[in-house]
């Protein structure tokens, strides 16, 4: 163990044990979570030194070695796919597996969108593996516009089929996990039509590939979409489908039937499948924050570079600019946590309502989870990328292990609701519910109340350490932002336009608005979570300062809206600042030991600036050697060079 690391951890003020319980959830949760990665990182499939150095080909098929081990272990385990012990070993391999699109779509689509009789043909098949499916909806022309897709599948009543058929190029699917080369099955996003007429988006169960010999059927033109940012091991396929036919029983029909229409009674409950991936998403970016927090502090505990007085070069985590760009994420990782819980017992409490038939909670669910999986997956891309630059040019290295993190998490703002679209749908719910106040749900329920102005009572340093006054900031921005827009949409149209022109034209106010809210929620949320917790006065110490820190940098990070809205002044910006750098040093003394809450496994970060016992020099060269570039003293390559050497300008 590195002598920096062992010096910070002995000084820190708190215990380990009971925040790495109290963010499991308890004991037992941190025991069986360690036990499921033991299993997991044990096995030599799931090494990952070399995954720099080989082709994408052969991370593709290291995909599929993984997936086997992992399918294995489940089975050995007696692990279910729509378990808590399955959803912690999809973390812990960062959900990177060719197959993981069947686990955490094909299936529950099926599950909540199927009949039971459909239930008991297909769910014993998928989670038997007997079958591989994908979620096959967005098309090269359209991702966003669900409305828009043109891939049709046209109801043939004399034979009781459908007709599958991708229209245009624009109709081909594109992007879906898992569809280029390891998929059989898929559930298509398709325009119905029975009769002439057009029923809208309905899901269909299609097969691609033949059972025995895995060759794309008759109809069917498929294939991988090429190379990307990130999820290298997997297959984002293309599919265009040539008039394919299908039995009538593989129309999902829990909520609809097909011939002699019967609709939904709401049509979005087609959607739901996207709603549970968002809510996951929300406690993902926790996860992937509080990983690249973890690398960044470690290694700046270990890094010395410069002075800060004379002849004395201290680790850079002395520096105040690195405490300011460092601290608020690992804040902001723990705040994520909280609300990821949050929000997966709303998704519980309105999936229980949903099988009960009663639908109305999903647009709700809807608002809210939209946009949160926008906001966190927003700024916890933004925070990766802060961890990462904090690590100089170490940092940039593969070695580093931010890559990783990075590049399959880049894609979160854009897969599961582009995010843009995505403020916007909850934006669309937060302004239903400020028309209407009464409707206005928990998350809501400030919209209530009437909007008198307000000032904040803050006179010193210690008011901002106060979990109220700050809700209240957050809040009264919020309701500034919100009610200025209300007034400006509600001018255009009195003038004139009409509500979705005016609605487009506000887009920008709109959107500042969402994000007020989402923040304020995530604030208020974090806090009222940490007060119902019980924990020790020590622990309490040093939760409390994270999550002081986080609304104070909150305030400071955005200090216009909290003037424009009248509700704070120049001075009181300056008590928070002040109280900023406060927390900072209070911090400073645990900032290891809380990372070490986080309580990743070395084998997870792959990383040789983040590992437990900093020995970053020498598990930098180690890994340098490995590079194919080192395998001979000479490259084959200097032929090249020794002419370039050789020749004459
Ligand atoms: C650590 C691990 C790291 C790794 C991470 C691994 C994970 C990786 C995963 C990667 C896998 C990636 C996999 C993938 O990427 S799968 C593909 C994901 N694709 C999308 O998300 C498409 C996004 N687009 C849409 O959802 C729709 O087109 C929207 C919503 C934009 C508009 O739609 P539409 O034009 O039809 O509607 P409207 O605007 O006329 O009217 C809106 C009305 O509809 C209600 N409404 C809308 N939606 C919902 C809903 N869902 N539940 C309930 N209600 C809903 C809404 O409240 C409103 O109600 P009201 O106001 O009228 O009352
Ligand atoms: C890694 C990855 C995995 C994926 N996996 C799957 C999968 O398994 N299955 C699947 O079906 N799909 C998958 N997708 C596709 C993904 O869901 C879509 O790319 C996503 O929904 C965005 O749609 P789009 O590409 O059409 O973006 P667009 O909507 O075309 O976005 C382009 C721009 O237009 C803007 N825009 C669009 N509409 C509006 C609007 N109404 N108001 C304001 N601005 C707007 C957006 O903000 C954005 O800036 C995946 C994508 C990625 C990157």
């Amino acid at each position: 163990m590195d002598a920096p690391l062992l010096k910070e951890r002995e000084r820190a003020t708190f215990n380990v044990t009971e925040l790495i319980h109290l963010l499991n959830g308890s004991e037992e949760e941190t025991k069986r979570r360690k036990e499921l990665e033991s299993w997991l990182y044990n096995n030599p499939v799931f090494r990952q030194d070399d995954r720099y150095q080989i082709s994408r080909e052969e991370v593709y098929e290291r995909g599929l070695q993984k997936t086997r081990e992992l399918v294995n272990l489940c089975r050995r385990k007696n692990i279910k796919f729509d378990s808590l012990d399955f959803a912690r070993l999809n973390i812990s391999t960062l959900e990177e597996l060719p197959f993981f699109l069947h686990v955490i779509m094909f299936i529950p689509t099926i599950r909540g969108q199927g009949t039971e009789e459909q239930k008991r043909k297909w769910l014993p098949l998928a989670e038997d593996l007997k079958i591989l499916g994908t979620y096959a909806q967005t098309e090269l022309g359209h991702g966003t516009f669900l409305r828009g897709l043109e891939t049709k599948a046209t109801y043939d009543v004399s034979s009781r089929e459908f007709i599958v058929n991708s229209p245009t190029i624009t109709s081909m699917k594109w992007w879906p996990g898992g569809l280029g080369k390891t998929c059989n099955y898929a559930v298509i996003a398709a325009q119905l039509y029975t009769k002439g007429k057009c029923y809208g988006i309905h899901m269909f169960i299609v097969q691609l590939r033949s059972l025995e010999d895995h060759k794309p059927l008759p109809g069917v033109t498929i294939g991988d979409i090429g190379n990307k940012y990130g999820f290298h091991t997997v297959d984002n396929g293309f599919l265009r489908l040539d008039n394919v036919r299908i039995p009538y029983e593989n129309m999902l029909m829990r909520y609809a039937k097909a011939c002699d229409y019967i609709p939904p009674v709401n049509p979005k409950i087609n959607y739901g499948t996207m709603t549970s991936i968002r809510v996951d998403l929300v406690k993902d970016a926790s996860v992937i924050l509080a990983a690249a927090s973890t690398i960044a502090i470690r290694y700046s505990a270990v890094r010395h570079q410069t002075e800060i007085r004379p002849g004395e070069e201290p680790p850079v985590l002395d520096y105040i600019t690195q405490q300011f760009k460092l601290f608020p994420q690992i804040a902001t990782a723990i705040a994520f946590h909280f609300a990821g819980d949050y929000m997966h017992r709303i998704y519980d409490k309105v999936q229980s309502e949903i099988f009960d038939g009663h639908l109305s909670a999903i647009t709700e669910l809807h608002g809210i989870s939209a946009g949160l999986k926008a906001f966190t997956t927003d700024t916890s891309i933004a925070g990766v990328e802060i961890c990462r630059r904090a690590c100089g040019g170490h940092g940039y290295s593969n070695a580093s292990g931010f890559q990783r993190f990075y590049e399959n998490w880049l894609g979160s703002a854009t897969y599961e609701g582009e995010n843009t679209v995505m403020y916007l749908q909850a934006a669309r719910y937060l302004f239903k519910c400020y028309d209407n106040p009464k409707e206005a749900p928990e998350t809501m329920s400030y919209l209530r109340y009437p909007q008198n102005k307000m000032e904040w009572n803050v006179k010193s340093a210690d008011d901002v350490s106060n979990y109220a006054t700050l809700i209240t900031a957050f809040e009264q921005r919020a309701l500034s932002k919100i009610s200025s827009t209300a007034k400006k949409l509600k001018n255009l149209t009195h003038y004139g336009m009409n509500r979705n022109d005016a609605w487009n034209a506000a887009s920008v106010d709109i959107l500042h608005s969402i994000k007020a809210h989402c923040h304020y929620f995530i604030v208020k949320n974090y806090m009222q979570s940490l007060n119902h917790l019980k924990m020790s006065s020590p622990l309490r110490q040093v939760m409390t300062a994270v999550a002081l820190l986080y609304a104070n940098y909150g305030i400071d990070e955005h200090a216009g809206d909290f003037l424009e809205s009248g509700f704070m002044n120049g001075k009181q910006i300056n008590l928070v600042r002040a109280k900023i750098l406060q927390l900072l040093k209070e911090i400073r003394v645990n900032a290891v030991a809380i990372v070490d809450s986080f309580d990743f496994d070395d084998r997870f970060l792959r990383s040789a600036l983040g590992a437990y016992d900093g020995n970053v020099y020498n598990r930098l060269f180690k890994w340098a050697k490995l590079s194919p570039l080192n395998k001979t003293e000479v490259h084959s390559s200097y032929k090249y060079l020794r002419r370039i050497l050789q020749s004459k300008l």
